[in-house]
């Protein structure tokens, strides 16, 4: 059993210290990105492989968007042993109903709750007033309570509401029955300082602060999605909503693997843990590229095909003294593997070792010819494989041999 699903009001309320339950939304924010969708048996094999990283909440869907999306919800919440399921629903019966029916047979069910509150979306968006806004956000907030385990609030666009409406609708929602409060930054505006004084205001202002959990779930549309994230964690959040791969609306939510990382990297600096098997980091981001047919960029932090790589003469020497001259995280803590790759930046040091690794004895004449044939091929190939270290190594031999025996004739 996850301790972090053991009741839901275990909030840890210190700024410093505890457990972070991550909440993935790959299945829900993530397949709302255009080219992302997936059908229930894509999701199926997703929900597996999150159960196995160590999640501890699934948000499987948005039951009320599509058939196809109820059925992934209730399968998965009848088959998944140790996360919390969530589904996502509008303040609206409708909605609500066909999330606590999808969530039916899961082991610990939490219904999702969002309502607009900034006064941009109150205002256009919804035609509705502030008062409005917190008795619809009440009402379902009921009618949910009694249909799952728990309820989580999300005031969306709530880094854009007004600090003081956003702890009053936060508080009636921990009085109507909310455990999890999220303040998400809907349309990734916020910077690191801005989401820490939100973060640290609600925990003081909000009624009921002390039961309930604080949720961050931050987009990238400035690219300080993760940042974001962890300065609300820094600012007493214990819950972060996040993707793998970092997929989701736009540009994308906050990236799990980057987060968990993160917090786990700098764990001196965070003093929180998370119940991550972060192993299971890079089988996962790759069964989600196989799954949606989009493939992870080679730079992407933590899962990316150049994380570990280097390729540049001067790393490589150093990687080849002492790896932590140029790697802060182990790759097999993450499932991944270094990789020294040979290239236009390379020098003899990292060539030295590949012709050793391929069986090659070299003295330094030796090594001097193949590096200056080897800089004349990385100027037209952009890739060199182990094939044209070892012709590059015969064509010298044979140069050699020929010389050998013009001079003995
Ligand atoms: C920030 C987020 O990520 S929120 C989640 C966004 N995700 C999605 O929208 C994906 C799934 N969505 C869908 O499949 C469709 O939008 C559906 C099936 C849910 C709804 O479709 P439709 O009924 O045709 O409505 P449509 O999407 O065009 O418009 C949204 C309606 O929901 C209302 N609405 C929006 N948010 C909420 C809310 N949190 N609570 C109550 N009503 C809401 C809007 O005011 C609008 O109402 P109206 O039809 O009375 O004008
Ligand atoms: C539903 C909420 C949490 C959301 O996805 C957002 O505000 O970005």
């Amino acid at each position: 059993m996850n301790p972090a699903n053991q009741g839901s009001t275990d909030a840890v309320e210190s700024d410093v210290g505890g457990r972070v339950r991550i909440f993935d939304t790959t299945l829900r924010d993530g397949e709302q990105a255009p080219g992302f969708s997936m059908d229930r048996r894509a999701k199926m094999r997703m929900a597996h492989a999150l159960e196995e990283l160590g999640v501890d909440i699934i948000e499987a869907g948005f039951p009320q968007a599509s058939p196809d999306d109820f059925a992934a919800v209730a399968e998965i919440a009848r088959t998944l042993k140790t996360p919390t399921i969530a589904a996502l629903a509008r303040c609206q019966n409708a909605d609500i109903d066909s999330a606590g029916k999808a969530l039916q047979g899961a082991r610990h069910s939490r219904i999702h709750l969002f309502l607009s509150t900034s006064p941009l979306h109150r205002e256009h968006k919804l035609g509705k007033s502030k008062q409005e806004v917190i008795d619809i956000a009440a009402a379902a907030i009921y009618r949910a309570k009694a249909l799952a385990h728990e309820v989580e609030f999300s005031a969306e666009d709530a880094l854009r509401t007004e600090p003081e409406y956003l702890a009053e609708i936060f508080s009636v929602a921990v009085e109507a029955g909310a455990s999890v409060l999220n303040a998400p930054d809907t349309v990734g505006y916020v910077t690191p300082s801005e989401i820490t004084e939100m973060f640290q205001y609600l925990r003081k202002h909000v009624r009921g602060a002390d039961k309930v959990v604080f949720s961050a779930h931050c987009h990238d549309d400035l690219g300080m999605a993760v940042a974001n994230s962890l300065a609300a964690v820094g600012a007493g959040a214990r819950q972060v909503e996040c993707t793998i791969n970092g997929i989701g609306e736009r540009a994308g939510n906050a990236a799990l693997e980057e987060v968990v990382m993160a917090l786990h990297t700098r764990r001196p600096l965070f003093r929180v843990d998370t119940g991550i098997v972060t192993r299971h980091l890079y089988p996962t981001s790759r069964l989600l590229a196989e799954v949606t047919g989009q493939p992870v960029p080679r730079n992407k932090a933590i899962v990316g095909d150049n994380a570990f790589a280097h390729e540049s003469g001067i790393h490589q020497h150093g990687m080849l003294k002492h790896r932590g001259t140029y790697e802060i995280m182990r790759p097999q803590d993450v499932g991944a593997k270094t990789s020294l790759v040979l290239g236009k930046h390379s020098g003899r040091h990292a060539l030295r070792q590949r012709l050793v690794e391929l069986g090659h004895e070299v003295d330094e004449p030796t090594l001097d010819a193949v590096f200056e044939s080897f800089k004349t091929l990385t100027d037209k190939q952009r890739s060199i494989t182990n094939d044209d270290i070892t012709t590059l190594m015969d064509m010298h031999r044979n140069t050699t041999r020929t010389a050998a025996v013009a001079v003995e004739s």
